[in-house]
């Protein structure tokens, strides 16, 4: 997951291959209930691992279920059977609708202490009208805040359920949903439920009607108007469940399918996890995209999504019944042939934030015209040479970060920022990476930002961290001068001339990566095994072999993804990355870095001497700059930064200055 404060996506031209999705949303946190609910262990396969689900299962611990999870295998619910929970508890239900309104539900109708509270958004989502029909059963809850609105405090109710509960449908379905879970629990006698007003998101009904008969309760209903929980209903596990990947989460790559054309001409995008058989409403998705042009294929378990029409053709569709998926569309429309109008989508307000109000403001952003009303809203496509670069506000509403990353696709190649990318976390954490890992765009299109400079300058740590911040890749290329020479060594060649082609051939296979920190080498840990002051002398001495640079220039080159890259070493800008947008170059005072490297070992228990250090820098610098090849010198446009007198802090924040003022996304975003 990116956690940075913002995720520049470069110009996108393209995506080819597949992706697995992660588990639905609504299908995870409703089975996590009914196991909890219900008697006995049930497993629950591919279940989403996300902010929504953790809340969810928090809260199900502290109500003493039992969650376990071996290592790769299926989550075990122990489950309540049925009883109330024996303490009370304060729960914390951060934005997740799917667990606050089904919980206040379950443990209203069972009765205890509770409380139920989330982030600050929830407490301005509505739950009056969940409420009010629990009242009308006898369930006692207060709430802590504005009336109609979480946290709620529950007690113990006295149950009446003689009468048909009327819940108000036009405002969340999650209420009727919440009342047909929670009532099994209690039906001593037939339980009617009668909805008032027109029922909004009947899919998700759909949804927890299925699952409700999997956990072997079936309700009986009169279309959308009544439903009926048959006396003596009662849960029972179905021992094992799978969950089909989200449908919402699959719209937003349906969409890239239908926007983009991969480098082996139309490929297009195969999604693995939901496909055409899919119990969630938003499947339906693939109606509307395949409306504005896309070609899609389906099957049980998947999907595959070609671009077809070109433009996209304008669509004017109620989105009633596919309430999340539908925001794709909105961005989908700046790809249209003409104005497309989205209608019937009230509820967009009432969610993470309002989305009807989120979506036309971000799409000004880029320059598009939008229209809104109440319940409604109308993009007009975005032709080429009207593109702005934008940082998109997200409004920690994960569908806006997703839905506005496929902006990056625009013909005019304009970079598109997400602010708070990691508020993909609710639904789907590694979205970008899912992303990155199908788009495609021309190498050069890809920001490398360069550190060159002497050794004990400080590059390293400094870079490593500048590339932490933008979400960047990191490529510490003294480290790979560093592991060939490790490698070398370890393969008994003497690092002269004489043994040059050998290494080379090494150098070319080197299997290295830069995980968090750390440097790999076919998989083993050898940060430590590198650093040492023997394999500094010994890394020089290789990166003198010219045969050997060669064969790391095509390895080093590869480390340029998407989004971007951070690369660290000596010649960096003037070899390697030549066209990179920001070249730093790093120094510091010789005495200034045999300081630094003096402090360093000694604070690893190694005994150094400052006067010998100092001298054996100014060995190194010399046979540096000297060297035939690529020898070490300042790019002609390098910028310089002296941080002889600055704190690693504020070396980064510099070279950050620097990289955002070449941005293009305009200052006030
Ligand atoms: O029941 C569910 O799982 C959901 C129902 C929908 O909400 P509304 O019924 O409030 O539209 C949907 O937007 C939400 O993401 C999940
Ligand atoms: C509306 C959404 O979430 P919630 O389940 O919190 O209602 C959503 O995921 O788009």
């Amino acid at each position: 997951m990116f956690t940075t404060t913002f995720l520049d996506i470069p110009p996108l031209a393209g995506a080819d291959g597949s992706v697995t999705l992660p588990g639905s949303k609504s299908i995870s946190n409703r089975v996590l209930l009914l196991a909890a609910l219900c008697e006995g262990q049930t497993s629950v396969h591919d279940l989403l691992d996300s902010d929504d689900t953790r809340v969810m299962l928090e809260a199900l611990r502290q109500l003493g279920c039992g969650v376990e999870q071996a290592e790769g295998g299926p989550l075990r619910i122990t489950g309540l059977g049925g009883q109330p929970p024996a303490t009370a508890a304060r729960l914390f239900l951060g934005n997740a609708g799917t667990a606050m309104r089904p919980l206040t539900a379950a443990l209203a109708v069972l009765g205890g202490d509770f409380e139920l509270s989330g982030v600050a958004r929830m407490h301005e989502r509505p739950i009056g009208d969940l409420v009010d029909a629990l009242r009308q059963l006898g369930c006692r809850i207060d709430y802590r805040g504005n009336p109609g609105y979480p946290p709620l405090a529950i007690g113990q109710p006295a149950l009446r359920l003689d009468a048909p509960i009327a819940v108000r449908g036009d405002v969340s379905s999650q209420f009727l949903t919440a009342l047909l879970m929670a009532l099994p629990l209690v039906a001593r006698r037939d339980i009617v439920i009668d909805v008032v007003g027109e029922l909004i998101s009947k899919p998700y009904i759909e949804i927890t009607l299925q699952l409700l008969a999997r956990f072997g309760v079936v309700v009986q209903r009169e279309g959308w108007s009544r439903f009926t929980v048959p006396a003596g209903s009662r849960y029972r596990s179905p021992g094992s469940i799978h969950v089909e990947a989200d449908a919402s989460s699959a719209s937003y790559f349906i969409a890239l399918g239908a926007i983009s054309t991969g480098d082996a001409g139309q490929n297009g995008i195969k999604i693995l996890g939901v496909g055409a058989d899919s119990i969630q409403g938003d499947i339906r998705f693939v109606e509307a995209a395949r409306a504005m042009g896309a070609q899609i294929d389906s099957g049980p378990n998947w999907l595959h999504v070609r671009r077809g029409a070109w433009p996209l053709q304008a669509i004017d569709l109620d989105c009633n019944h596919i309430p999340d998926a539908a925001m794709t569309l909105a961005v989908m429309a700046l790809y249209a042939d003409a104005p497309s109008t989205l209608r019937n989508i009230a509820s967009w307000r009432v969610k993470e934030t309002d989305r009807i109000a989120a979506m036309a403001t971000e799409a000004r952003k880029l320059g598009a015209t939008v229209e809104e009303g109440l319940d409604w809203l109308r993009i007009h496509p975005l032709p080429a040479g009207h593109w702005r670069a934008a940082a998109i506000h997200t409004y920690d509403d994960h569908r806006v970060a997703m839905c506005f990353s496929l902006a990056a696709f625009n013909p005019d190649a304009r970079p598109v920022r997400i602010l708070d990318p990691q508020c993909v976390a609710k639904t789907f954490p590694d979205y970008f990476e899912t992303l990155f890992a199908v788009a495609q765009t021309p190498v050069e299109r890809i920001p490398v930002l360069c550190i060159d400079g002497p050794t004990a300058s400080g590059k390293g740590t400094v870079a490593a961290k500048v590339a932490q911040r933008l979400g960047y890749h990191f490529l510490d290329s003294g480290a790979m001068y560093r592991i060939t020479a490790l490698a070398a060594t370890r393969a008994g060649l003497a690092i002269d001339a004489a043994h040059e082609e050998r290494i080379a051939a090494l150098a070319r296979q080197l299997p290295v990566r830069f995980r968090a920190g750390r440097i790999l080498l076919a998989g083993e840990d050898v940060s430590e095994a590198i650093r040492t002051e023997e394999a500094g002398m010994n890394a020089s001495r290789v990166s003198a072999l010219p045969a050997v640079r060669a064969a790391l220039v095509a390895l080093q080159l590869g480390f340029r993804g998407l989004p971007g890259l951070v690369a660290d070493g000596r010649d960096m800008g003037t070899v390697i990355f030549p066209s990179a947008p920001l070249k730093v170059y790093l120094t510091a005072s010789a005495a200034c870095r045999a300081e630094r490297r003096y402090k360093q070992l000694i604070s690893k228990g190694i005994s150094a001497n400052i006067d010998d250090l100092r001298a054996d820098l100014e060995a190194r610098d010399a046979r540096d700059s000297s060297r035939p090849v690529a020898p070490l010198r300042p790019a002609q446009d390098a910028l310089l930064l002296d941080s002889s007198a600055l704190t690693i802090e504020q070396a980064v924040s510099q070279v950050l200055q620097w990289w955002q003022e070449r941005q293009p996304f305009p200052r006030a975003d």
